[in-house]
């Protein structure tokens, strides 16, 4: 399958959509004006009761240390910023860059922070201790996820994964997922196609190089490029390829799908900004008629076209069962032969793989490349590992990355400093509860600052300098991994909703930064310097792409 060429707007994607102007925010302001006033009057009212929150009984508080005996039992909630009448911490909290504001906030009020937005019991926590009570100790309780816009429109109406509360219907889907896509097995078996999709985009960029040298790519465009490729193979084979569909004679179905996978970028721009988009309407019910970000349009939009090529799919795989001279059933076959899943949960599933999985691995590839782009010395460093376990005639594969520690050690520095979803996916109890001796009430979402622990010089020396050496220094730091068993160290978060593809990630995070740092020299373009200012959303990579010369440096390899 051809694929999209590279995108020169990388990155604006996550600019904020503005709120349309004229009549809708003067409707606005007249609204929050009301609401202020009842509000004030409300707030007033009820100070005393939210200074302190009233347990009814032990059990509602499973662990109830720092309770404070006033004739009854009472637990304090976190502290947090003023929280204004109607907007909540809105003002503090801000729309942009929340892992960094909620990291500034909590110098303040600690690492347990009460910041209501709205009609939102929001609270945030970070640290290595409550990471391990949020995620270990209380993981039971802490375990569902909010109801949500995203939920409903990409969600599926809340039939995915990830945006799905606790319940059988999450049991089922992620079951499927981590089964039938991401077992160690699974991801084994394909590691000759993912070796076929790097080299098919290395091979190209090599002949360019050869000619060329200190040829500028776009990395960012080509780390896209790569997972759309890689992750749409990883699903569906290579059923949507243009020599199967022709093997087969398939209609016109398989060549509009394969078109919009094709395509499949522009979707996943929109899935990614609306994604991570503060919904205003989900703060303040009353503005959700309104639709004053236009959000709700954009949702709609995407879901109609996401909901057609989805079913499109899975009519395909309906009228075509796997035929016997076809290599393996795909993702999507397996699925469909156990009759367990409902056609929303099977296009929930795919829904999170394309949007979720996509764009959080090839952040993670852009910022490795970014850092190593500023660090020549880490790049010598890996380049002569490389070359005395690889050696300068063959290119580096996926098998090599057991016998390369330096480059292991790269890649959990770059998780530890540039987790590429920073704030983790809200997490939602829904029962009271308790977390760093705080009252949490029923339904408080949970916003857990995994990359405030990369910020800490209690867990991490230097914690902001970028050395994959720390992961060197002893026994201790060597065996430690990024898979959720260190509370230091969270870039897919831990427990039950864990990320299920942290094994994929980072295998496709060594494979592919290991066989560019084998095949070519890397250095920043003439006159220029790696800007490392942050894009904005769910998932953070670089705000503008990162463009890098490149040189070959081996001299006799097939790169194929
Ligand atoms: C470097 C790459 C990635 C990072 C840093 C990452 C990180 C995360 C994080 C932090 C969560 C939230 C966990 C929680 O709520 O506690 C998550 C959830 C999830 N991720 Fe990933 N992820 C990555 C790649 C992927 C890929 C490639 C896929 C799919 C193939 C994927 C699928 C999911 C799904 C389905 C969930 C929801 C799990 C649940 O709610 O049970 N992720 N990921």
């Amino acid at each position: 399958m051809e694929l999209p060429t590279s995108n020169p707007n990388h990155g604006s994607f996550l600019l904020k959509a503005s709120l349309p102007a004229g009549a809708y925010q003067h409707v606005l302001v007249v609204l929050l004006l009301l609401a202020g006033c009842a509000s004030l009057l409300w707030h007033r009212l009820t100070k005393n009761a939210r200074r302190t929150r009233a347990v009814a009984s032990p059990a509602d508080a499973p662990n109830a240390e720092g309770r404070q005996k006033t004739g009854q039992m009472e637990l304090k909630l976190p502290p947090g910023p003023i929280s204004w009448p109607i907007v909540g911490c809105l003002p503090s909290v801000g729309l942009k860059h929340r892992h960094r504001t909620f990291y500034e906030l909590s110098k303040t009020y600690g690492p347990v922070m009460q910041v209501p937005i709205g009609s939102a019991k929001i609270v945030v926590v970070h640290g290595a201790a409550i990471a391990e009570e949020l995620l270990k100790i209380r993981d039971g309780q802490f375990c569902s996820r909010p109801p949500s816009m995203t939920g409903t429109y990409l969600g599926f109406e809340h039939c995915d994964v990830n945006l799905t509360p606790y319940n059988q219907n999450w049991q089922a889907t992620r079951k499927a997922l981590s089964l039938h896509l991401l077992s160690p097995s699974k991801i084994a078996s394909q590691a000759p196609m993912r070796r076929r999709r790097i080299c098919s985009v290395m091979a190209p960029l090599y002949c360019q190089a050869s000619a060329e040298p200190r040829t500028v790519v776009n990395v960012s465009a080509i780390a896209d490029r790569l997972l759309i490729d890689i992750i749409i193979r990883m699903m569906f084979g290579e059923r949507y390829s243009a020599a199967e569909i022709q093997r087969h004679r398939r209609g016109s179905e398989a060549l509009t799908i394969r078109k919009c996978l094709q395509e499949f970028d522009v979707d996943l721009r929109e899935g990614i900004f609306l994604w991570g988009e503060l919904n205003l309407a989900e703060y303040f019910p009353l503005l959700s008629w309104l639709d004053v970000q236009g959000l709700e349009r954009r949702f709609r939009n995407l879901r109609k076209k996401l909901e057609s090529l989805f079913q499109l799919i899975i009519q395909d795989h309906r009228q075509h069962a796997c035929a016997e001279d076809e290599a393996e059933p795909d993702f999507i076959d397996v699925l469909l032969s156990q009759k367990q899943l409902t056609d929303k949960q099977l296009m929930g599933i795919m829904s999170n793989v394309l949007i979720a999985g996509i764009d959080t691995t090839a952040r993670a590839i852009e910022w490795a490349m970014a850092e190593l782009g500023s660090n020549a010395s880490v790049i010598e460093r890996a380049q002569e590992e490389l070359d005395r376990v690889v050696g300068r005639n063959r290119v580096m594969d996926e098998h090599d990355i057991e016998k390369l520690p330096y480059l292991r050690a790269i890649s959990k520095e770059v998780l530890r400093l540039h987790p590429s979803a920073p704030m983790d996916d809200p997490h939602v109890n829904e029962k009271p509860s308790t977390l760093g001796g705080y009252y949490i009430p029923a339904h408080s979402i949970i916003l857990h600052n995994l990359w405030a622990l990369s910020q800490d010089g209690s867990l991490w020396d230097n914690p902001t300098e970028f050395s994959p050496e720390r992961f060197l220094k002893s026994k201790e730091y060597e065996s430690m991994n990024v898979y959720g068993g260190d509370f230091k160290l969270l870039p897919f978060s831990s427990g039950r909703r864990r990320c299920p593809a942290y094994h994929f990630a980072t295998l496709t995070l060594q494979h592919v930064v290991g066989v560019f740092l084998h095949l070519f020299d890397w250095s920043v373009p003439q006159n220029g310097a790696i800007n490392m200012e942050e894009s904005d959303g769910i998932v953070v990579g670089l705000k503008h792409p990162l463009m890098l010369s490149i040189t070959p440096r081996l001299s006799n390899v097939n790169i194929k």
